[in-house]
């Protein structure tokens, strides 16, 4: 398939990067290879979005720190960038509505870039919407504006089973209108978990799971642990981060104790 005719891709991952660990950009790179391998996508940007503080999950450090510490990391990457759009937000917003944002900006820079008559465009885009109602493919139908979907780890996937964490209609959006592409985790089984759910299945082909054969276990919660503990965590993340969080001694006993006793903001929806 000639260059031009593959659906160009950009990837967003959601999460709290409290910090940011080379698995985190491990999955980016994975998520590439996998779609361009198919020989049908060209991935043309990722986008590392920390959630805002008001997420409330316990040990989260500021936003401004994640932030931060997702822009030394990828300083390096020529694809992978960091957006603080979610976490400038005054409330937690629901992973949907981040992928909204992403796709209307991506839809307003196709209207900037083009010269086409927008009122035109917008009418053809819901003619091509209501034509693929009920089908599994992605939102954006013209062909020259990048597909947006949401790029995690299996863990989340499999967490659109606890109760009252998502909402139905959030996970068919997601499912639907934009797609997954979701990295294998240790103890996860997601070709199992789609297979089991009603809604996955009818969608099965908007998600990508991709196999880690290199089953690499780092997480945040282990970092931090280690942190604390006075232990070293060189090579679980980038050189600039580690040195970050040591000349702002972003990880101890105390910040772990951020929002113990909150309740998840997802929950009291
Ligand atoms: N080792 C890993 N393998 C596959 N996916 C991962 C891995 N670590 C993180 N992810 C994915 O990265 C995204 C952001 O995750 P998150 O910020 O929660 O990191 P984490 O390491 O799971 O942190 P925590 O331990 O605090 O939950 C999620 O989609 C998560 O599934
Ligand atoms: N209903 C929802 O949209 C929903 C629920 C739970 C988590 N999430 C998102 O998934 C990510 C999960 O991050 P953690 O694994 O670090 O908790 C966050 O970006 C969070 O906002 C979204
Ligand atoms: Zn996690």
């Amino acid at each position: 398939m000639a260059s031009q005719e593959k659906t160009k891709v950009v990837l967003l991952a959601c999460g709290s990067f409290n910090p940011i660990t080379n698995m985190h950009l491990r999955m980016f790179e994975l998520a590439r290879d996998h779609l361009e391998d198919t020989g049908r996508y060209t991935v043309v940007k990722g986008i590392v979005s920390p959630v805002g503080d008001p997420y409330g999950k316990k040990g989260l450090v500021t936003a401004c720190g994640r932030v931060t510490m997702a822009r030394l990391a990828t300083e390096n990457s020529d694809w992978i960038t960091v957006d603080d759009w979610e976490c400038q937000q005054i409330e937690w917003v629901p992973t949907a509505k981040v992928l909204w944002h992403y796709h209307e900006e991506l839809i307003s820079n196709e209207n900037i870039n083009d010269d086409v008559d927008k009122g035109k465009r917008r009418k053809r885009r819901k003619l091509e919407q209501n034509e693929n109602a009920g089908q599994s493919s992605c939102i954006n139908t013209n062909a020259d504006t990048p597909q947006l979907k949401l790029l995690c780890g299996a863990d989340v996937l499999e967490s659109f089973d606890v109760p009252s964490l998502w909402k139905t209609d959030d996970i068919e959006e997601i499912v639907s209108h934009y797609g997954i592409v979701c990295i294998t985790r240790f103890g996860c089984d997601p070709e199992k978990f789609i297979n089991q759910s009603d809604l996955l299945y009818k969608h099965r082909k908007n998600i990508h799971v991709v196999r880690e054969w290199v089953i690499n276990e780092i997480s945040a919660t282990h970092v931090r642990r280690s942190l604390r503990r006075g232990q070293s965590v060189r090579y679980l993340l980038p050189d600039p981060v580690v040195n970050y969080i040591q000349e702002n001694n972003l990880y101890t006993a105390e910040s772990e104790r951020n929002n113990a006793d909150q309740v998840l903001a997802p929950f009291q929806r």
